[in-house]
């Protein structure tokens, strides 16, 4: 299943550039079977996720042209409303085939998505807006049918801001008949650029980064450009590791405004962020200062960033406290950063993390974010780490091992 062997206590330094947001290029992958014409899209990442939806997607009709960094989605041949099961297992996103043919074709089947093991997931939020919408939705032995022969818009209030419920009712609601108001919406910015993808397509949304979505359906939508919008977690992480090695990293291709809870917190722990049109510095060269943490959905500090900040508040002055309020089961990582010396504890939704030296361990990645952070504790230990189970880190992160040899990691991955 391959590993990655590190040895720590590098300073990094230097630059390196962060790729396409695996959160956006999946929905907006999966709306391109909307139109009636290719579209292009450039700056997707080369991710596990990606391949496998793409891989989905050919298998429903689709067309798909992958060079390097860009795909071209020629929808004209779909002829199936139904994403491979073993496919769809493999990936989060897969369920968005869910709310893109019920526009497209009024009829979609699909198994229960993958994804991280973080906690429960249930699609209860996503099934409400479909019926609210007028579907018929099954649920039976973990296979989801959705089905109508007219999509009506309608006022859906989100119990929470769900980003995945949001973005499937804001597809289906996009070719509905009428006008569709979702309260309660996520905000994260992956939303904002699919609706801005879909826009260009030709459907009518208003409202988008904020908590009121306004959606007025169209007949038809056609095949366009669309560029991705950097990964703010891959950003993240990249910053991390400058500060939890006293580096010195400029992270290129990343928008600011994106990145802010966590630059917010580096500037509270005396790191220096400088940021740029182009990107952003991170530099670390002092003693770090404990703060605390807790995640909450956008603008909040992200969840998807809990466990990479975790191995870095591991290296601060004393003790912080980090809060999980988005998954209940989103601390897989800290018996593994035990294994490395860690001193943290666990009550309830809280982690206590008291500083102390790291130290190279095997350890286990549980999941793609956890793998993050066995990563980033590995740069600052001393000695050898080895990180087992990579094919979650391989679901989020392009060539992890390249772009941190390149700012001076010793980082090597090993496939089996
Ligand atoms: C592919 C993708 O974009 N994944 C991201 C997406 O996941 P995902 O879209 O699955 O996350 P959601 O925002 O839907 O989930 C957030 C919370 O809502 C709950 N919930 C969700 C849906 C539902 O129908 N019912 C319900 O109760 C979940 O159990 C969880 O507690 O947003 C998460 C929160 O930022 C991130 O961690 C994931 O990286
Ligand atoms: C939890 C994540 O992804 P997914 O929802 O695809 O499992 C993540 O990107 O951190």
């Amino acid at each position: 299943m391959g590993k990655y062997l590190i040895r720590g206590e590098n300073a990094l330094q230097g630059e390196l550039k962060v790729g396409g947001a695996k959160n956006a290029a999946l929905p907006i992958i999966a709306s391109a079977l909307l139109a009636d014409s290719t579209s292009v899209l450039e700056d997707i990442p080369r991710l596990r996720d990606v391949t496998n939806l793409c891989r989905i997607i050919e298998d429903m009709g689709a067309e798909v042209e992958r060079k390097e960094h860009q795909i071209k989605i020629n929808p004209t041949k779909v002829y199936k409303s139904e994403a491979d099961h073993d496919l769809a297992r493999t990936l989060r996103a897969s369920y968005y085939i869910l709310g893109v043919m019920l526009a497209k074709e009024g009829h979609a089947r699909t198994t229960l998505p993958g994804g991280c093991n973080i906690g429960n997931r249930p699609i209860d939020l996503h099934l409400k807006g479909f019926r609210a919408l007028g579907a018929d939705v099954r649920l039976d032995h973990g296979v989801v049918e959705v089905k109508a022969d007219n999509l009506k818009g309608a006022d859906i209030y989100l119990d929470y801001p769900s980003v995945g419920a949001t973005i499937n009712i804001m597809i289906a609601a996009s070719r509905a008949e009428g006008k569709t108001t979702i309260e309660n919406a996520a905000r994260e910015p992956e939303i904002v650029d699919l609706a801005n993808f879909l826009t260009v397509m030709g459907a009518n949304i208003k409202g988008v980064g904020t908590d009121v979505i306004k959606i007025e359906g169209v007949d038809k939508m056609h095949g366009v450009e669309h560029r991705i919008i950097p990964d703010r977690i891959e950003a993240g992480t990249y910053m991390i590791a400058s500060a939890i090695t006293g580096g010195d990293i400029f992270v290129r291709n990343v928008l600011t405004e994106h990145v802010k809870p966590l630059i917010a917190k580096m500037h509270e722990m005396g790191i220096i962020v400088e940021e740029d049109i182009a990107g952003v510095r991170v530099k670390a060269n002092g003693d770090l200062r404990s703060v605390d943490v807790k995640t909450l959905p956008y603008p909040g500090f992200p969840t998807d960033m809990q466990s990479q900040m975790m191995a870095l508040l591991t290296q601060t002055d004393e003790t912080s406290m980090i809060i999980e309020t988005v998954w209940e089961n989103r601390f897989m990582h800290v018996d593994e950063l035990k294994r490395m010396g860690a001193k943290i504890k666990i009550d309830g939704h809280s982690a206590i993390i008291k500083p102390g030296r790291l130290t190279g361990a095997e350890v286990k990645a549980t999941d793609l974010r956890a793998g993050a952070a066995l990563i980033l504790a590995g740069l600052a230990a001393e000695g050898k780490t080895e990180v087992s189970n990579i094919y979650h880190v391989e679901r989020g992160y392009e060539n992890i091992e390249k772009k941190l040899s390149s700012v001076g990691a010793e980082i090597k991955k090993i496939s089996d």
